[in-house]
């Protein structure tokens, strides 16, 4: 209950900092996580837009403010990649923010759940091809993503573009993966790797219509040609996992699927 007026109050607090002390206007909250708020905001004069990402008020202990700055720092480090471009940081109160370019588009989760858009096998392929070129990129920066789920990843006139790098950490190269049963959080590349499976399926599932027939897997349900099928269950460790981004990529570019959904 406390945490809920402190977060009014900061509410508050940042229309007013937005108001008073930057070039923007705000236009409206673009989201809330558990830990942050993103808010769309409008350069007076230029127009352009940008989006402020703050911390919320029941995450101002020391462990969060760490992880927040380490997003935005991550983020400065990646400005070579499709990510957003940082422009200013800051603190309201005790709450840190960043101020960072608007990627005006859609998120996976957006397109496959609101705008019920569809993803045949090629198309499937053909962006995760993107998305493995970005973790690729990532991962010689010895960065993981570690949440690279569909609503992080967006699709602009441009290309994908991948936000959130709040679970992003260095890679620990004396990881040991083994007995590790849900690779999700692993400071190793097959974290990401593991995402992007996850990922393609629910691309593929955007095409799937349900059987009568009550499945139990995602490889009985989606019948997918033999290959990909293989290939997912590499990315999702069922099978021998990838070694890397590059190695994931490279199969993917061989991958030949001869049946289309
Ligand atoms: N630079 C950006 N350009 C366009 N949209 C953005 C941008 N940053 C954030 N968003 C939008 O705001 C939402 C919330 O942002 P973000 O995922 O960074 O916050 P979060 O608090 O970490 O959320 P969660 O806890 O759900 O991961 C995103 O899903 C996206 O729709």
């Amino acid at each position: 209950m406390i945490f809920y007026f402190l977060e009014s109050k900061y509410r508050k607090r940042t229309e007013h900092y937005i108001q008073q002390y930057t070039d923007y206007e705000l236009i409206t909250i673009l989201g809330e996580g558990s830990y942050g708020v993103a808010y769309l905001l409008q350069h007076r004069k230029t127009k352009e837009q940008a989006v402020l990402k703050r911390l919320k008020a029941n995450q101002l202990k020391p462990t969060s403010k760490q992880r927040f700055i380490q997003e935005m720092t991550l983020l400065q480090e990646l400005q070579h990649l499709p990510v957003p471009k940082f422009i200013a940081s800051g603190f309201i109160g005790d709450a840190p923010y960043f101020l960072m370019s608007f990627v005006d588009g859609y998120t996976f989760e957006k397109a496959i759940f609101e705008q019920q858009q569809t993803y045949s096998i090629n198309d499937t392929i053909s962006i995760t091809k993107d998305l493995l070129y970005f973790v690729q990129q990532l991962h010689e920066k010895n960065i993981v993503h570690r949440d690279l789920r569909i609503p992080n990843v967006l699709v602009a006139d441009d290309g994908l573009h991948i936000i959130d790098f709040g679970l992003a950490t260095n890679i620990d190269a004396y990881f040991n993966l083994h007995g590790v049963k849900n690779p999700k959080k692993a400071p190793h590349p097959v974290s990401d790797l593991y995402a992007v499976g996850h990922f393609m399926l629910f691309l593929l599932y955007s095409i799937y219509e349900p059987q009568a027939k009550k499945s139990t897997t995602w490889q009985q349900e989606l019948q997918l040609p033999v290959a990909l099928q293989h290939y997912i269950e590499r990315l999702l460790t069922i099978k021998t996992p990838f070694q890397n981004a590059s190695e994931a990529l490279q199969a993917l570019q061989q991958l030949r699927v001869y049946s289309e959904h």
